[in-house]
């Protein structure tokens, strides 16, 4: 598209997605992703046994702990993701997460706009950047806001519709960092390492931003993805799945799984800085998100990333 600017690239294309939604057209050929090395997208994958794991145990008796701790260290090194369960957060609140999203996007595209991402910033609201003519674009919409550092907040691009959009999403990343320290504890001693080791490279001033998914209903979900396969940079990422509609797969073995909805779970994964502090026993696995015809899913991913200026490296004792 010469001679327009990327913003003005970046809104024709957002009004496309948005008109084949309502018109049901075929798909543009920018969206058509090939499988490359990574594979076919529209066939029938199996489902992978995430292991689900209980935090609660993880600080009863010595012995049940124990146990749970060989669970998540499997978990780690084998498809680097658990389902975490009993994890503290009421399924009210989680629904009220997914349901503010929902509420969000749902708005009409003036108002969601009135959000949007700016030509040379990442935060806000909007579709895939446009950077290249050959570069596949993703089936999807976001909305993305850093959380913490809370000085680092860009208040004007949280949305004021719906009205408790702030304050569930602050009250989120308190729990959620929380469960960050937990995670990272139980982490580190799953491996019989010092509880801490993980939790002083990540730091105290440690980064979190929120990633607020929508795939809308796609004509075409064999020909493209709402994500290309990639693996997170972050340390950790937690993941609120759509209760009602699947689409995230993890590889493994070279192969892709379909990673099940567990109602009230939420799903974690390695990222990369703590595949590279675990000295790559932990690893930090390849993904991708399909589509689906009908129905559209709506997702929330939190990312936590160590402190911005901290080096990070193999932990010693993991040295061979
Ligand atoms: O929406 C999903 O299921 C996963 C999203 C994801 O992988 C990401 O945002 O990094
Ligand atoms: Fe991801």
């Amino acid at each position: 598209m010469a001679g327009t600017s990327p913003h003005a690239e970046f809104e024709s294309l957002s009004q496309l997605v948005q008109e084949l939604v309502i018109n049901g057209k075929e798909l543009p050929q920018r969206y058509v992703h090939k499988g490359g090395d990574h594979g076919e997208i529209g066939a029938s994958f199996p489902v992978m046994e995430v292991p689900v794991i209980d935090l609660g145990l993880l600080s009863s008796s010595s012995d049940i702990a124990g146990e749970e701790l060989k669970k998540l260290q499997f978990a780690l090194s084998s498809c680097g993701c658990f389902q975490a369960i009993n994890h503290g957060i009421a399924r009210s609140f989680l629904d009220e997460v997914h349901g503010v999203a929902k509420q969000f996007f749902a708005l009409p595209m003036e108002e969601k706009q009135k959000y949007s991402r700016t030509v040379d910033g990442i935060e806000g609201y909007g579709s895939d950047k446009v950077l290249s003519e050959h570069q596949p674009l993703n089936w999807t919409y976001r909305l993305y806001l850093t959380l913490k550092p809370e000085d680092q907040r860009k208040l004007n691009l949280w949305p004021k519709n719906p009205e408790n959009f702030r304050e569930i999403l602050h009250e989120y990343t308190i729990k959620l960092g929380m469960l960050t320290e937990v995670i990272l504890k139980a982490m580190a001693k799953s491996l019989n390492l010092e509880e801490k080791c993980f939790l002083n490279q990540y730091g105290e001033g440690a980064t979190m931003t929120a990633k607020f998914n929508l795939y809308p209903p796609c004509p075409r979900p064999d020909l493209t993805l709402g994500v290309k396969p990639h693996a997170d940079a972050s340390a950790i990422t937690f993941l609120l799945q759509d209760k009602e509609v699947e689409g995230l797969q993890v590889m493994k073995d070279e192969q892709w799984f379909r990673v099940p909805i567990i109602p009230d779970a939420l799903l974690i994964n390695v990222g990369d800085q703590v595949e590279i502090m675990s000295n790559g026993i932990f690893k930090s696995p390849l993904h991708r998100v399909v589509l689906n015809s009908e129905r559209e899913r709506i997702t929330v991913a939190v990312f936590c990333n160590p402190e911005s200026d901290k080096e990070i490296g193999p932990v010693e004792e993991t040295h061979q």
